[in-house]
């Protein structure tokens, strides 16, 4: 068993740190955030993460956290860096976090591989590369460990991945980072370093590829009166495509899809090159959410001073996270109109900045919607689905409802007297 280091408590870190103290490793946590630090010290997990904090507490006496390098660092052979790399203001991947990570790991004695888990641009791996080499760890191995896990089922996706993806050029490195990985359900596919940090970036792309062309399918099936829910459920069957990531909806969010696709973007650009297909998926989910704001605007015959309640904020439902979603654009429009927003979501965190800080926050659906001229469902909670939308229709002002994941039963809403709009279906 190794001794570890985890440089970032944040989804990717803390997942990682805990699911290989599972698997019997030392894992010490480093952070630059002193409440983060302070919280999981005193057992408690800053994120919503299903199963993370059964795990940290089970395996308790392997993991420790410190806001000091030199403390993780003591003993340690491998480290993972999982720090954030949001876009700059130019679009491409933020590295800083990572070279202060590489820069804080003079003198780590007992070092003998670097591996990155942190979404980066293809050549990154050779970049550090160079750095160690010329610093006293030219000797220490490096290996890119791209991660694919989906948050709210992050656990599960580590212990159990449809493929573990190690890029070193390091036979020693290529054996320490299969090794750690005993026990992990899933095959291991070694491969060169900047190989590896591509999959990630296309495996990405992809996903937002097949989104946006359903997306894209779901106007089509509204001008011709398909129905996209059924075409998407018939095209997935086909083996050769599958059912995953085909529904249609108010297009993707979130911590990783819009700032990959504008990392790869920008990586492309930067080389002269025109990604013509994922500007495309870019643009075609950008349109959906403005899509989504017209057809309210239509059915309401304006939004100045129309009261609207957006049904979910999380980017998607089983996380806490905020990052990019899509109901954010979507408050922000209907203010930009003159409407005025009220909210509910059950995990998104409190204190969100604008255009959240002019919404107000419910703590039930039931309060969001009363005395609503219109609501928007922006992520797809289950909650959503046991709503008592016939009590709900009397207390709204106007029971219009604009479902951008195809989360309710059209029939049943128009049934009970909704205006129901939803993505691409009659
Ligand atoms: N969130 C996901 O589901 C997911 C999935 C796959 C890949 N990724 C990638 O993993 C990386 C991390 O993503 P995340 O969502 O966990 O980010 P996050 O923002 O939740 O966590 C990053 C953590 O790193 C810490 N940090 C910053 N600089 C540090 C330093 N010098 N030393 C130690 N800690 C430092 C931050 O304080 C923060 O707690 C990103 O590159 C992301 O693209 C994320
Ligand atoms: O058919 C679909 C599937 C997803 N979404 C939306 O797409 C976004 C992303 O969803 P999902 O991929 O489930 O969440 P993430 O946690 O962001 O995970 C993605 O991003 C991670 C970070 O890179 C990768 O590790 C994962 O493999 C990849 O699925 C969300 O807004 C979803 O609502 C759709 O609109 N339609």
């Amino acid at each position: 068993m190794r001794k570890i280091a985890v440089f970032g408590a944040g989804y990717i870190g803390l997942v990682t740190a805990a699911c290989l103290a599972e698997l019997g490793h030392t894992v010490a946590v480093r952070d630059i955030q002193d409440e983060r630090i302070r919280l999981l010290k005193a057992g408690r997990v800053p994120i919503h993460e299903p199963g993370l904090g059964e795990l940290i507490t089970g395996n308790a006496e392997r993991l420790t956290f410190t806001l000091s390098a030199e403390e993780a660092l003591a003993g340690t052979e491998i480290v993972y860096v999982c720090v954030d790399t949001p876009p700059t203001a130019a679009g491409d991947a933020d590295l800083s976090r990572v070279w202060s990570v590489i820069g804080s790991l003079k003198g780590a004695e007992h070092l003998k591989a670097v591996v990155v888990k942190s979404t980066v641009p293809v050549g990154t791996g050779a970049r550090v590369r160079a750095v160690l080499d010329e610093s006293d760890l030219a000797h220490v191995g490096y290996a890119s460990n791209p991660e694919f896990t989906a948050e709210g089922q992050a656990v599960a996706d580590f212990m159990r991945p449809d493929r573990v993806v190690v890029g070193a050029s390091d036979e020693g490195v290529i054996r320490l980072v299969t090794e750690l990985h005993e026990g992990v359900d899933g095959p291991v596919e070694v491969m060169d370093v900047a190989s590896a940090e591509m999959v990630k970036l296309a495996s990405n792309a992809m996903l937002m590829t097949r989104i946006s062309f359903m997306n894209e399918i779901a106007v089509l099936c509204e001008l011709t009166g398909a129905d996209v829910e059924q075409v998407s459920r018939a095209v997935g069957l086909d083996h050769r495509i599958g059912p995953h990531f085909l529904r249609a909806g108010i297009g993707w969010g979130g911590s990783c899809f819009p700032k990959d696709s504008e990392a790869l973007k920008q990586l492309a650009s930067n080389t002269g090159h025109h990604t013509q297909l994922l500007n495309a998926a870019i643009e075609v989910n950008n349109l959906q959410k403005r899509r989504a704001i017209q057809k309210l605007k239509d059915a309401l015959g304006g939004l100045g001073g129309a009261k609207i309640a957006v049904l979910g904020m999380t980017f998607k439902p089983g996380t806490d996270d905020m990052r990019e979603a899509p109901s954010t654009v979507l408050a922000a429009r209907l203010l930009a109109e003159g409407a005025k927003v009220t909210c509910w979501d059950p995990l998104a965190p409190d204190g969100q900045p604008e255009p959240w800080a002019s919404a107000v926050r419910h703590g039930s659906p039931q309060e969001a919607l009363a005395g609503a001229d219109a609501a928007i469902l922006a992520t797809a909670w289950p909650e959503l689905r046991d709503v008592p939308w016939a009590d709900v229709r009397d207390t709204m002002r106007r029971p219009v409802l604009f479902d951008g994941r195809n989360h309710l039963d059209p029939a049943t809403m128009r049934a009970l007297g909704f205006t129901y709009m939803s993505v691409g279906r009659p």
